[in-house]
């Protein structure tokens, strides 16, 4: 951080100079003394982080000139130093905006140190907010969605008409496709960015809690109520409330939800005043929500309210080249996430890659690059790298095809690999003799390689 660069204005010289040689000897700060109200203003344009000023000037009252510069530089704090110590004027000048209210006596210069120390340690904060606001910014920018897929393309022209305008969108796609991704693109690009943007797992929270959570409480509403709580709706005031997993409220709940986004007014449990709210609501869903209409599992009312803008999100499956672009994508994050050289992906493992049908998609093929950067060697990732987690075994295993023996054997095979080949062990878990697994061992039906 620069200078912090204070301006004193003390019309009493020797007074204003020993001020000024009291606070100069914090290296930070860098110090301006002005004899009068007029001198001080026309110096403006320099910028002060911090203005301290006496309340009697010659040519103004710190009243006057307070207000002076609340109007034309509201941003800049102001500390007043007076002679005598009166509340109401204090009072007064607070109201105005001053950010504090000092009287001359012995402790004054160790008292408008501290105050301007604070209002330094204020500034430094808000730099650290403004960064990190920034950083997320750029974190949920367009550009973290990678792809050039025609299907991704299609997706990014959706998230930009979403992001320019306010209406509600739906985003459908198989689990981790990438659905909260798209929510925070649109919401970070759009005019609520720098208000909250917050997610609601619906499938996440047992039915009993969601209306709480999103509705809020307030104390003593219920037995466990044992303070006021503000919902997600609330919460998410000026911004974006993303519903994940919609397709799981149960409907008793929709009829709740459907009346908040009609009337735009949220009533904690409890209360009987409602609050108005305005934020945009993404939802997500990996359901096809016009089956769940169908069926009567999903009030048809609030599905066309919440359609809005429909985006889909393709299965990895179906992006093509994108599986190659998002894999050496991760691989190199991950590489200088864990300060790695770069490593390269061989064109076997990359056809490997391209088979398979990621059931688990984005989210999926992250872990799998991920485990295989880490069991790389000589910055390449090879075919034998590329290992799909068991629970995708498990839904390739089913996929594949076989007969019952077949799928009985590689139960048995799973079992041995994942209890260290203890046959005692696996033969007590499957509830079959541990010959049938000797016999299976020994006529090559399973194999036994530690
Ligand atoms: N196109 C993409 N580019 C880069 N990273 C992606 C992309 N799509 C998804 N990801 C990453 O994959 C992971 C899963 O994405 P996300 O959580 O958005 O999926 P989701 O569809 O919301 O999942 P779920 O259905 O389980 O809620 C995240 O780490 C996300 O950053």
């Amino acid at each position: 951080m620069n200078l912090f660069k204070v301006f004193l204005a003390e019309d009493d010289e020797f007074y204003g100079k020993l001020l000024r040689h009291h606070l100069s000897l914090n290296p930070d700060f860098d110090v301006e003394l002005f004899t009068s109200g007029g001198d001080l203003f026309n110096n403006l344009y320099k910028r002060p982080d911090v203005i301290s000023l006496d309340y009697t000037l010659p040519d103004m009252s710190g009243a006057e000139l307070l207000r002076k510069i609340k109007k034309q530089y509201p941003e800049i704090p102001v500390i007043i130093v007076s002679g005598q110590e009166d509340i109401t004027t204090a009072v007064n000048l607070l109201k105005e905006g001053a950010y504090d209210y000092i009287v001359k006596d012995k402790d004054t210069k160790d008292r408008l140190w501290n105050s301007i120390r604070h209002i330094r340690e204020n500034a430094k904060l808000k730099t650290e907010i403004d960064r990190l606001r920034e950083e997320v910014n750029l974190k949920y920018d367009f550009s973290n969605i990678k792809g050039s897929s025609p299907a991704i393309r299609s997706v990014f022209k959706l998230i930009e008409k979403a992001a320019q305008s306010n209406i509600t969108v739906s985003i459908y796609g198989e689990t981790g496709t990438g659905k909260e991704l798209v929510a925070k693109a649109i919401h970070y690009n759009s005019g609520r960015k720098k208000k909250p943007f917050v997610a609601f797992n619906i499938a996440a929270i047992p039915s009993e809690l969601i209306e709480s959570e999103l509705f809020g409480h307030e104390k003593g509403a219920f037995t466990g109520a044992i303070s006021r709580r503000i919902g997600k709706f609330e919460e998410a005031d000026g911004g974006t409330l993303f519903l994940d997993e919609i397709g799981e409220m149960e409907l008793h709940l929709q009829a709740k939800l459907l009346r908040v986004l009609q009337e735009k007014e949220v009533v904690r449990i409890g209360s009987n005043t409602p609050i108005k709210i305005d934020c945009r609501i993404i939802c997500a869903t990996h359901r096809d929500l016009t089956e769940e209409v169908k069926a009567g599992k999903f009030r048809e009312d609030l599905y066309y309210r919440l359609l809005g803008l429909p985006i889909h999100l393709p299965p990895l499956r179906d992006r093509g080249n994108d599986i190659i672009i998002l894999a050496k994508h991760f691989a190199d994050e991950f590489a200088k996430e864990n300060k790695m050289d770069k490593v390269t992906i061989t064109p076997e493992a990359q056809e490997k890659l391209m088979r398979y049908h990621w059931p688990g998609n984005v989210r999926e093929l992250k872990a799998v690059i991920e485990l295989a950067v880490v069991m790389s060697e000589g910055g390449k990732i090879t075919e034998s790298e590329i290992n799909f987690s068991s629970s995708n075994t498990i839904q390739n295993f089913f996929n594949e095809k076989g007969t019952l023996r077949d799928f009985t054997n590689k139960i048995i095979q799973y079992y041995l690999e994942k209890h260290n080949f203890n046959v005692l062990e696996v033969a007590k878990k499957l509830d079959i003799g541990k010959s049938t697994i000797y016999r299976l061992i020994k006529n090559k039906e399973i194999t036994i390689n530690k």
